[in-house]
């Protein structure tokens, strides 16, 4: 098994980390604990998750839109250094919650500073360095939103407070994005039973790594 690096990416309340906690229990099963990463943007290194609370703080409410999208650069860029390159080097598959297509989402259109131009910022940071495969699981944004106010209201952060319409241009940029890449991002319908959302990642998984899941 050689390094690989998988991404997901979608909407607040898409069900990530429900999704991404079964596929690593499966995935360890499988190869081993030692050969599964389980990590986290903006976070997964002391620096960056310093950080994340920097960005979440509700009490932020005056942080300008471009800090805010360099500063998840800035943690995307220490956590490929701290997390993803050395997991790679050792020949880990590398679950990872977000990475930069959630900038081009959030900020680029969430935050109206452009797709384009937050994909250019964003090149200092990833130096070129992309996930093979990027499962994103499309949810309606009112679909994310109730799940997190159902469920996890005591964790709302400062993003999942915006409003919907922040929420659908986000969601509308990662179809955008989908549909630019469709040989890297491959969509799953996250409005479904959580099982068959797990069982249609794991085919896409799968499909491009045939040892995975097999
Ligand atoms: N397919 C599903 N159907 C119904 N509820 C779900 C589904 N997937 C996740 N949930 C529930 O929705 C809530 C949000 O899920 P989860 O935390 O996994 O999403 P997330 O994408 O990681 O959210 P965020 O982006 O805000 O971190 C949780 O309470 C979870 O139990
Ligand atoms: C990486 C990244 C994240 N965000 C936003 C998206 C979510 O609202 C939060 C992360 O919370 P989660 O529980 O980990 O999903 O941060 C963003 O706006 N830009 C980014 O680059």
């Amino acid at each position: 098994m050689s390094g690989k690096f998988i991404s997901f990416e979608g909407p607040d309340g898409a069900g990530k980390t429900s999704v991404m906690r079964q596929i690593k229990a499966d995935l360890e099963e499988q190869f081993g604990a030692d050969r599964v990463m389980y990590t986290r943007e903006p976070g997964g290194n002391h620096i960056s998750e310093q950080i994340r609370r920097v960005l979440f703080n509700a009490d932020n409410t005056d942080m300008d839109a471009r800090t805010e999208a360099l500063l998840f650069a800035a943690a995307r860029r220490q956590h490929i250094v701290s997390e993803i390159l050395p997991a790679l080097q050792e020949d880990k598959v590398i679950l990872c919650d977000r990475y930069v297509d959630s900038s081009i989402a959030y900020q680029g259109a969430g935050r109206h500073l452009g797709e384009q131009e937050i994909w250019q910022l964003n090149q200092f940071a990833i130096d070129g360095l992309l996930p093979e495969l990027t499962v994103y699981l499309d949810v309606p944004s009112e679909v994310g939103l109730r799940r997190i106010a159902e469920h996890r209201s005591d964790q709302v952060n400062r993003l999942d407070k915006e409003k919907l319409a922040f929420h659908h241009l986000v969601r509308h940029s990662f179809l955008r994005l989908q549909q630019a890449h469709p040989d890297r991002i491959k969509l799953v319908d996250a409005s479904q039973p959580l099982a068959k959302v797990v069982a249609d990642v794991k085919q896409v998984i799968n499909a491009r790594y045939p040892e995975l899941f097999n």
